[in-house]
């Protein structure tokens, strides 16, 4: 995908604000030439090379780079790159359904069966990015995005590539970077990363889904990575009481010190408590569908 060099409002008519990070604006925007809506995310370049403002060119190219590479229904599609001297604009995929944050502080917690429709999801796309050794390295329910909200049952979008890597096997790899609450063990201490750091991030949201409470969430984020650099949580019985025994494993495999021993996203998926349930959503205007993963 090329940077195009014309003015994004040439093409696009750019409306409200639907979103925004450290570098970056997302904006609701309407395409001229067919009236369909996208949303744009403007990010800010970074000026000098001492500067910590805005995003480097090298960043931002590999953020365009690994969307342009990957396609899949659960992963938010890019359309075109538009570029000034101030900022990159992405022109992608409209998501309306707000973040699955969101849509959990609204519920408390999931139960298994709705948990297990998002994961199903979560991890079939992050098995295709693993697949071509791409790490997210940002998974947070912030950047699980529901396509729309009327829809049963809920279809999620990953977004926001912005500290995504593609890992060359064998090369070693170390930053430090991702929100404290979901960074792994190895991130923290600032070992080699690779995908385990994902597989982590998954058995955090996995906890989050079905007890609303964060497992390694300290009054501070220093006591956060202390708790994360021990491994220390637990399933306190008045969130977990009557939470299955597979669900707990499920997170419990994630949730390992050393990355290599971690459950891989692939393996995930044949996992008991994913590969064997029987998952119903109840929906008010259609025969119970039952769903076999
Ligand atoms: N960092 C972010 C943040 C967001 C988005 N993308 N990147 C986004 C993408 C499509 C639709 C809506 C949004 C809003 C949040």
């Amino acid at each position: 995908v090329q940077f195009r060099q014309d003015n994004v409002e040439d093409f696009y008519d750019i409306t409200e604000e639907i979103g925004s990070g450290q570098f970056a604006v997302v904006r609701k925007c309407v395409e001229k030439a067919t009236n369909k809506v996208f949303a744009a995310k403007f990010i800010k370049k970074r000026r000098a090379r001492s500067s910590r403002r805005g995003v480097t060119k090298e960043d931002i190219e590999r953020e365009v780079n690994i969307l342009s590479n990957v396609e899949h229904d659960n992963i938010l599609n890019l359309y075109e790159v538009f570029e000034s001297n101030s900022e990159v604009v992405l022109v992608l995929e409209m998501v309306a359904g707000g973040e699955l944050f969101d849509f959990l502080a609204e519920r408390e917690c999931l139960s298994e069966a709705e948990a297990i429709v998002f994961l199903n999801q979560i991890l079939s796309g992050m098995d295709y990015l693993h697949d071509r050794n791409i790490a997210h390295f940002d998974l947070k329910p912030e950047n699980i995005m529901l396509y729309n909200k009327c829809e049963d049952p809920h279809r999620i979008k990953l977004i926001d590539f912005g500290l995504a890597h593609q890992i060359e096997p064998g090369k070693e790899y170390k930053n430090m970077h991702g929100t404290p609450e979901f960074v792994a063990p190895e991130i923290i201490a600032f070992e080699s990363i690779g995908l385990p750091a994902d597989c982590w991030s998954i058995g955090v949201i996995t906890y989050i889904l079905l007890s609303g409470c964060s497992p390694f969430l300290g009054d501070d984020k220093s006591e956060t990575f202390e708790n994360i650099t021990r491994v220390d949580y637990d399933f306190d019985d008045e969130y977990f009481d009557g939470t299955s025994d597979l669900a707990k494993d499920f997170i419990q495999q994630f949730l390992i010190r050393d990355p290599r021993k971690r459950l891989t996203v692939k393996d995930s998926l044949s996992h008991p408590w994913i590969k064997g349930a029987e998952v119903s959503i109840p929906s008010w205007n259609t025969i119970e569908p039952v769903y076999q993963p």
